[in-house]
């Protein structure tokens, strides 16, 4: 189990992280969440041990996780941290780069790990290549196969899909997560995007102003968002009657005293985003097709149970 107990942290006097407490158990998927600067990135270094805390204790399975003050190489064998940058053997194939920490004692085992690994990011066919040829995303699943390769008992993950397309990006975080759950590796993962969160995270850790503000699962957080940073991260969203309302809850209809008048209408594919003006309030609504600018239409909140 991992624990995190008040920790506290700044790079100078000004605290980046303040009296951050949480715990994780073996196989859980924590997804780490919040504005850019709000310290996702240095709590994952914190706890991969590359800083001294400035107060608070990290331990996983009751072995304390020091920082460089008392342990001079960073990093352990039990966890794993894949950067946003990734520092990987330009000159070596993208399978030699995987296997680089296996043991040549077992020829056997190697082969049939770097395999497996190679298919969990699917890039079995580039396993001869060089990595200095690959694209930024393709480097950035060499490193993910070479994080799991030793089979750590965590891994911490920043922004782990950020530099892939979206046409891979589905079926390698179901590749990715299913494969943590399966070997029961805790996981925790710094991230902007709902996709890496939403069917795969067990809980959210909300970052804001230095404290943990919410920790909870994502749907509790999203069928009742307790702030606009939480809203935000979900869905577009308007506050009508100090309610956060996801844009696709609110619905035209033929009668209603919500009457507003639209302002803006974007094309997003399977359904058009409209921007409204309601007695001087902007509030945002999706539609199946698009309406005129300056159309009055009647408006209807349909919240989940
Ligand atoms: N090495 C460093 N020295 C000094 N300040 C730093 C250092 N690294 C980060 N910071 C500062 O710490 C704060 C938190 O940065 P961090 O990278 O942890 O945020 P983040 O939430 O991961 O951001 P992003 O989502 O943009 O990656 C920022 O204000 C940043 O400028």
């Amino acid at each position: 189990m991992l624990q995190v107990q008040h920790l506290s942290f700044g790079y100078t006097t000004n605290p980046i992280l303040k009296d951050i407490s949480f715990s994780a158990q073996a196989g859980d998927y924590i997804a780490v969440i919040g504005e850019s600067g709000s310290g996702k990135s240095t709590l994952l270094k914190l706890i991969y041990g590359e800083y001294d805390l400035d107060s608070g204790n990290l331990s996983w399975n009751n072995e304390a996780i020091l920082g460089p003050k008392y342990n001079l190489v960073v990093g352990t064998d039990f966890m794993k941290y894949v950067a946003q940058e990734f520092e990987l053997m330009p000159f070596i194939s993208v399978e030699e780069n995987i296997g680089k920490f296996l043991s040549n004692f077992f020829p056997d085992e190697k082969k049939e790990r770097t395999a497996a690994l190679l298919e969990v990011v699917e890039l079995t066919a580039f396993a001869k290549t060089k990595v200095k040829l690959l694209s930024g995303g393709q480097k950035q699943r060499v490193a993910l196969a070479r994080a799991l390769a030793k089979a750590p008992e965590i891994i911490l993950l920043d922004e782990p899909f950020s530099h892939i397309d979206n046409f891979k990006k589905q079926s390698l975080r179901r590749n990715v997560f299913e494969y943590l759950k399966k070997q029961n590796i805790t996981c925790i993962v710094a991230t902007h995007d709902k996709e890496d969160v939403l069917g795969f995270a067990d809980r959210i850790l909300v970052l804001d102003h230095a404290k943990i503000i919410a920790d909870n699962t994502p749907e509790n957080l999203y069928k009742a968002p307790e702030t606009a940073l939480i809203a935000s991260f979900f869905s577009e969203f308007s506050v009508i009657n100090e309610t956060f309302i996801y844009a696709h809850q609110l619905h035209v209809v033929a009668h209603s005293p919500l009457k507003a008048i639209i302002t803006n209408s974007y094309f997003k594919g399977a359904y058009y985003l409209h921007r409204a003006d309601i007695n001087g309030n902007s509030v945002l609504f999706e539609h199946p097709s698009s309406i005129t600018i300056g159309e009055s239409v009647c408006l209807q909140i349909t919240k989940p149970e």
